[in-house]
């Protein structure tokens, strides 16, 4: 029997829909909460309310939507729509050098870089069909990735609806899920408890976690999500298509830096090599890219690798093991 929704309820379902996404967007993605959890929490269950008694009410990019009812029988197959390319390596400041001068030769003086940090995450595939997320997906080997799209939507900074004004018909978008160091601890002390075996690091933890069948255990551990990579968008620059991201409600990395020549490159690499210790999750290098995308197209793609991006990546570091600090006793 279909009950009509009275119009003052509809309408007062939307303005608490809104008010959630808002709230949900400054607390996951700005990091500046508007309103205290228990606020949150009061027209969060009034929502979940009125739409268990107007069933028509309910939307997919309803706040209400991120945990996936049943949990998955396996992970199906799909096809990325745009191919994700991977990134060659710089182990050394000359082999970055040496990348920057032959983009210096074929672009000349008008070559511009962006730095952004490499996250050690999961990266991770998002397509959204006017302005909503229709699917999600693992990188898998680039072409083909495993559709989960049930566990991404239980990662509060990734939007099921984009915000701002003029959205595209079709959005590719391109980030690295990741977990941070605390939750990191905090799971490897639950499976300790429960005597499962431990995630040997975060990445690990991330992947295994994307790998779960079941959403709901998906949305008990606190995931992140760092957008670095939009397709179809208005931007004709990454500096810009990473400003186009934040206006449609994405958590962009903000230690970022456009630089002028390879000098301020080096320094962006050297500062974080310093300094990543500071930050609550992990990092295993910094990607430099050439960053207008018309200069991107000039120099094109090798059959692995973007001609105009390159990964510089830390020194593997002294990781003392108990044993070797037993020996070092002795
Ligand atoms: C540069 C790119 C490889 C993404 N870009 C692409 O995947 C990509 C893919 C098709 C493109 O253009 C085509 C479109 C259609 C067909 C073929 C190419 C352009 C860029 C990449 C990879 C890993 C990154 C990472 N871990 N952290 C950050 N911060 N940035 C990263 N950036």
């Amino acid at each position: 029997m279909s009950t009509t929704v009275p119009p003052e309820i509809e309408e007062h379902t939307r303005t608490l829909r809104a008010l959630l996404h808002r709230w949900g967007y400054a607390y996951y993605v700005l990091d500046a909460p508007e309103v205290s959890d228990a606020i949150y929490d009061q027209h969060y269950r009034e929502l979940v309310d009125l739409e268990s008694r107007y069933p028509e009410l309910v939307s997919p990019d309803s706040p209400t939507r991120r945990v996936g009812e049943r949990p998955a029988s396996a992970f199906v197959s799909v096809t990325h729509r745009v191919p994700m390319f991977s990134l060659e390596n710089a182990f050394s400041q000359a082999e970055l050098e040496k990348w920057g001068e032959r983009l210096l030769r074929a672009i000349g003086p008008g070559l511009e870089f962006i730095c952004e940090l490499k996250i050690d995450g999961s990266a991770t595939a998002l397509s959204y069909e006017d302005g909503v997320l229709v699917r999600g997906a693992t990188r898998g080997d680039g072409v083909e990735g495993e559709e989960i799209t049930q566990n991404l939507r239980t990662i509060r900074a990734i939007p099921l609806k984009l915000l701002g004004g003029e959205v595209p018909a079709v959005l590719e978008v391109r980030g690295e899920a990741f977990i941070p160091r605390d939750e990191f601890e905090r799971i490897n002390q639950e499976r300790q408890a429960a005597g499962e075996k431990l995630f040997a690091n975060p990445r690990n933890a991330c992947a295994g976690t994307l790998r779960q069948l079941d959403s709901r255990v998906v949305a008990s551990r606190r995931l992140g999500f760092f957008a670095y990579t939009a397709h179809y968008g208005r931007a004709e620059s990454q500096w810009e298509a990473l400003a186009e991201l934040e206006s449609h409600g994405f958590r962009v990395n903000p230690h970022r830096s456009l630089c002028r020549d390879l000098a301020e490159v080096r320094t962006f690499c050297e500062h974080w090599e310093n300094h990543r210790h500071e930050l609550p999750y992990d990092t295993d290098g910094v990607v430099v890219k050439v960053n207008a995308f018309d200069h991107q197209r000039e120099v094109g793609f090798t059959s692995k690798f973007p001609r105009w991006a390159i990964a510089f990546k830390y020194p593997a570091e002294e990781k003392s093991t108990v044993v070797e600090a037993i020996a070092v006793q002795v």
